[in-house]
Formats: C-alpha cells, sequence, structure tokens
C-alpha cells in the first residue's frame, strides 16, 4: 500500500490508557494507540494477546473499564443510543468467518445496511450492491446467490463489500484472509487496498498472517500482555530491534513470548 499522506492533525482514532479485564484476568492494561487520517494500521499479537477485545472496545461491543477512545476527536467511551449510532455509522466491519446472513440472498446481505439504516428503497439499494459487488470483482448473477453457495473467498469478497456499502470512514478488518489459501489472500489484500483507498477510508485491522500485514498496512502496532510494545511503519518492521516483534514475525516458538504448554 502506497504511505499515507497525512501524519499530522487529529488522529481519526485516539486510544489512551485502555484496559479491560474480564473476572480476574486482565486482559487490556493501559493500550495507547493512535490512528492516523486515511492511514491503514494493522495490530499484531499472539492468540489471545487481547486484540479482538481491543477492536471490540473501539467499536463500542465492549465497554472498557477505565481509559478513553476518541474517534474524530469525539470522546466515544460511555456513548449511548443514538450518540453511539452517529459514531457507529463512521465504521464499516469485516468480521472473521464473513459473518453473512444465511437465508438472504448475497445483494441483501450487501444492501442490509443501506436499507435497514438508512432506508434506501429495494431497487437503490439492489443496484448499489451490484456496483459494490463489482468493485470487488463479482458479477451480478453472485448476487442472487445465497452464501452457502460460495466459496470461502466468495464469501469474503461479500463480506468486503457489505463493509464497504455505505461508504464508512473507518473499515475494521479482524483477521481478514484466515482460512483462505496464499493465492485468495493475495487477492482479499490487493481488494481490501483498493476499496480503502478509493473511500479515502481510515482502516483498522487484527491479523496473524504477516503476508497479509506487509500488504495492506502503513503501520504496525504489536500488542503483549495488554499493551503495546512497539509500533511503527511497516518499512521498519523488519528491524524492529524488538524481540518480541523479531519472534513473531518470524514464527519462532522460542523468545520472551512464551505459551504456556503442558506436558501431555
Ligand atoms: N467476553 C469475554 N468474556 C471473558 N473473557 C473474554 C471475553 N472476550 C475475550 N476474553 C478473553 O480475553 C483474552 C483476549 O481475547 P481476544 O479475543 O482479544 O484475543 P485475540 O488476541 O484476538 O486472539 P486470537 O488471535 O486468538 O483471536 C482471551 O483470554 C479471552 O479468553
Amino acid at each position: 500500500m502506497t504511505a499515507n499522506g497525512n501524519a499530522g492533525g487529529t488522529p481519526k482514532i485516539e486510544i489512551r490508557g485502555l484496559f479491560k479485564a474480564f473476572g480476574s484476568k486482565q486482559v487490556l492494561r493501559g493500550v495507547d494507540l493512535d490512528v492516523r487520517q486515511r492511514e491503514s494500521l494493522v495490530v499484531i499479537g499472539g492468540s489471545g494477546s487481547g486484540k479482538s477485545v481491543l477492536i471490540k472496545c473501539v467499536l463500542g461491543l465492549i465497554e472498557p473499564d477505565a481509559g478513553s477512545i476518541k474517534v474524530d476527536g469525539e470522546e466515544t467511551v460511555g456513548l449511548r443510543g443514538r450518540e453511539r449510532e452517529r459514531v457507529m455509522r463512521k465504521f464499516g466491519m469485516l468480521f472473521q468467518g464473513g459473518a453473512l446472513f444465511d437465508s438472504l440472498p448475497v445483494w441483501e446481505n450487501v444492501a442490509f445496511g443501506l436499507m435497514s439504516a438508512d432506508g434506501v428503497a429495494r431497487p437503490e439499494a439492489k443496484a448499489a450492491a451490484t456496483r459494490n459487488l463489482a468493485a470487488v470483482g463479482l458479477g451480478p448473477e453472485v448476487g442472487e446467490l445465497f452464501p452457502a453457495e460460495l466459496s470461502g473467498g466468495m464469501q469474503k469478497r461479500v463480506a468486503l463489500a457489505r463493509a464497504i456499502a455505505r461508504k464508512p470512514e473507518i473499515i475494521f478488518f479482524d483477521e481478514p484472509t484466515t482460512g483462505l489459501d496464499p493465492i485468495m489472500s493475495d487477492v482479499i489484500n490487493d481488494l481490501i487496498n483498493r476499496c480503502v483507498e478509493s473511500l479515502g477510508a481510515t482502516a483498522l485491522s487484527i491479523t496473524h498472517d504477516m503476508a497479509s500485514v506487509r500488504r495492506i498496512a502503513h503501520r504496525v502496532a504489536m500488542i503483549f500482555e495488554g499493551r503495546i510494545i512497539w509500533q511503527g511503519p511497516i518499512a521498519e518492521i523488519d528491524r524492529s530491534g524488538n524481540d518480541y516483534v523479531e519472534q513473531f514475525i518470524h514464527g519462532h516458538a522460542e523468545g520472551p513470548i512464551q505459551m504456556p504448554v503442558r506436558p501431555l
């Protein structure tokens, strides 16, 4: 992806001192992170390190115990009802697994938000869905199929078409390439870049897939034990000088990140 032009100004998302525990399990322990306007930031980290919890806090699906999450400079922690909806209107999401509605044809999946939240009439919504499907390389005939009739890669494309349908300012990608072969992963990464660029959107993603990170990230942040322990431009990830990042990007079992494994 090309480097982003706007490094200054108000961050699109500004996270400060974010804490979240579930019972006695402290997951986020003071996350500080900025996502700049129109940049693509990817959060990496091991399984269970809190990536999904972090993204859910930003989305308002989980209430943090402490801390601040500003979107365009506006505090969003604690927003409810219409105020929360107004912020949600800026967001598009591509969930792990696609999260398509099995009972609806593809075009209705793509047009769902347009019809239900924006009140767009069915014919216009269908035309918009067809345009969005074309943007991810799918013909209008795919719109008439049901999700179960599609391959995993096509489902991801449909989920991407749905994520961009309402022209969000910020798009969240949760493991966008999980379960795809390397070639289809590359197609999806490329589509993500094109969609984010053509919308002029800001992207916040989480993934384990380093090939995907290298394709879609302007900047990378690594989360470990509930804090951001390294962040920097993607061009610097191979010379981070950080042992945790080194271990993660090379996938070594040995290193400072220890997986608790009990003997058999
Ligand atoms: N609703 C919840 N209730 C209780 N514990 C939770 C809840 N959501 C997440 N956790 C716990 O928080 C920790 C972090 O989970 P999270 O899903 O954020 O990890 P992750 O970094 O996204 O992992 P993965 O890469 O495997 O998806 C885990 O130990 C998980 O069990």
